[in-house]
């Protein structure tokens, strides 16, 4: 059987709570982990199978949400990050002993500059905005996951509730291209 991510095999998503206030994420060191500290709930949280987010062991999709940039710090043992990929528009700092990825920052210009990109599996706290739709589901090809297998992969995450797509939901698609039609002029900005 098909292992999609621990909070996606589990049969039902547990719902977030609306009043959250956010929490601390940890890396997976069991001596001076990395910690990370949000003072809000996330936004967009989803299932992504881009080849670029960090996912755990044998999970064919990452779980991955943004929060507002001022919202987040680094609160222990920052000198165990670094970047993974300096060129990629978001810039992953994940811990240089056990891998996870903490949080990712764009600093160029970019339609999501200000978001970060977390991970909200990494902390004890419960109430975490659940998942809302499942995205770059086709990516996982990419990293060498037999194309037969999709239907059931499709299957697995439609049973879920989850959206499908092979990039961002529209309203993100849209969000990226209003930011895009204004910055050429197409659009007023
Ligand atoms: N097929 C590629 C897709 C990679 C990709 O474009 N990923 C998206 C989504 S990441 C979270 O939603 C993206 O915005 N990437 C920018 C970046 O990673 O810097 C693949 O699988 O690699
Ligand atoms: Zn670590
Ligand atoms: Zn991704």
């Amino acid at each position: 059987m098909v292992s999609l991510h621990p909070v996606l095999d589990k049969g039902s998503l547990t719902k977030g709570s609306s009043s959250f206030p956010g929490g601390t994420l940890k890396c997976h060191c069991s001596s001076n982990p990395v910690t990370v500290t949000l003072t809000s709930d996330v936004l967009h949280n989803h299932a992504c199978g881009c080849s670029k987010c960090w996912k755990p062991d044998g999970a064919l999709f990452s779980i991955i949400a943004v929060v507002p940039k001022q919202n987040l710090s680094v609160t222990a043992n920052a000198s165990k990050l670094a970047i993974v990929d300096e060129s990629a528009a978001i810039q992953r700092y994940a811990c240089k002993e056990c891998g996870v990825h903490l949080y990712g920052r764009i600093e160029k210009e970019h339609p999501f500059s200000g978001l970060d990109f977390v991970h909200t599996e990494l902390s004890d706290q419960e109430g975490w905005q659940e998942v809302q739709f499942a995205a770059f589901v086709s990516s996982i090809i990419e990293q060498g996951f037999d194309p037969s297998g999709m239907d059931e992969v499709r299957g697995k995450l439609k049973a879920l509730g989850l959206e499908t797509y092979d990039a961002l939901s529209p309203p993100l698609m849209d969000a990226i291209a209003t930011w895009t039609a204004k910055k050429s002029g197409k659009l007023p900005a």
